[in-house]
């Protein structure tokens, strides 16, 4: 199954982002500069910077609370930025509102599942409104071109369902389908906006070991097919090492290792904040440490929850090198 990223900027009657924000076909760097979010006296984040390369898979990992979702957000345009930048395609994103920055090429999905109403088709066609030039009136009385440009918005549709798997469930209501199918729902949504930069949160979150490899490989497969940047937040070890290009890691707000995923799973920095540090005879029980768990890196991000004991979830999510340790100790 392939999947081309021109087939809708040929569509004259499809893609409206004005030329000059978008650069048609070209998929701009993103680029985090001294990003500061304060809430009252809390600092989500403090003075974060980072670059996503034109098509790379980045991975913006860290423990419970670090600032992953609050990074996220100032990029997709709910929240605003205390100080810094996010720029994209010439524009300073933490300015703009979010359909703006979705104008300008930039989707992301959501970590709990809000799609649970209509078809697959339903919602992936929500996904294709903010490309939609036919106005209400026209829509609404069938015009010609309102008719035929539904029909080509609709096989598009179908188009990214089939790459993602969907193909069979395209008619299916959402809530009729397994859990993993939903969270691609989620994905292909997204990408029905033809976005240059995609932004994934917790991709995999409370998939079983099957999904979550195959979820890796579709995405994967959806950078690889359409070019594209893929900005990724994740508590899944394994998938990021598998499939990132680079990895950012943030611990209370502060960046702390930015590069190459095996470069970054061995900065001691990271093992730390991952592992906290553990007085010596604590080191043993880290999870992982019989090689059982973790080595597949398989368990459930609700398995990784702010409840119970910090450091224990912490060590639940420590990259591999980091148990790796664990295990010498
Ligand atoms: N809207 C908000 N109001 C106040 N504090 C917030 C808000 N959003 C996030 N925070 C705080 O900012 C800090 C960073 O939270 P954030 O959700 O960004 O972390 P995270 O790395 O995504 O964590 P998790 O992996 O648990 O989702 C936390 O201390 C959190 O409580």
């Amino acid at each position: 199954m392939s999947l081309d990223a021109a087939a809708t900027t040929t569509d004259p009657d499809a893609s409206p982002r004005p030329d000059a924000e978008t650069e048609p076909g070209r998929v701009p760097a993103l680029t985090v500069e001294a990003l500061t979010v304060r809430f009252a006296g809390l600092v989500a984040l403090d003075a974060v910077s980072f670059t996503v390369a034109p098509g790379a898979i980045h991975a913006l990992i860290g423990p419970n609370g670090a600032g992953k979702s609050t990074c996220f957000n100032v990029v997709s345009g709910v929240y605003r930025a205390t100080a810094g930048a996010v720029r994209y395609a010439g524009m300073d994103l933490t300015r703009q509102a979010p359909h703006r920055i979705a104008r300008l090429g930039v989707a992301r999905t959501f970590q709990n599942i809000v799609l649970t109403h209509g078809t697959v088709a339903d919602n992936l066609m929500l996904g294709r409104h903010g490309l939609t030039r036919a106005g209400f009136v026209e829509t609404a009385m069938r015009l010609p071109r309102a008719v035929r440009e539904q029909r080509r918005h609709r096989e598009r549709a179908a188009e990214i369902a089939d790459f993602l798997g969907l193909g069979p469930a395209f008619d299916k209501p959402v809530g009729s389908l397994p859990y993993g199918d939903r969270k691609r729902v989620e994905m292909a949504r997204a990408l029905c906006m033809e976005p240059r930069l995609l932004l994934l949160d917790e991709p995999v979150a409370g998939m079983h070991p099957t999904e979550r490899v195959a979820m890796a490989e579709t995405i994967a497969k959806v950078r690889d097919a359409l070019g594209i940047s893929i900005l990724i937040v994740e508590h899944d070890m394994g998938l990021i090492m598998r499939i990132a290009d680079s990895v950012t890691v943030l611990d209370f707000g502060r960046l702390i290792a930015d590069g190459p995923p095996e470069r970054v799973q061995r900065d001691p920095a990271v093992i730390s904040a991952y592992l906290g540090a553990p007085a010596e005879d604590d080191a043993p029980d880290a999870p992982g440490a019989e090689g059982s768990q973790n080595s597949q890196n398989s368990q459930s991000s609700e398995d990784y929850g702010d409840s119970g004991d910090a450091r224990e979830a912490r060590r639940a999510q420590a990259p591999q090198a980091a148990q790796d340790k664990g295990k010498q100790s």
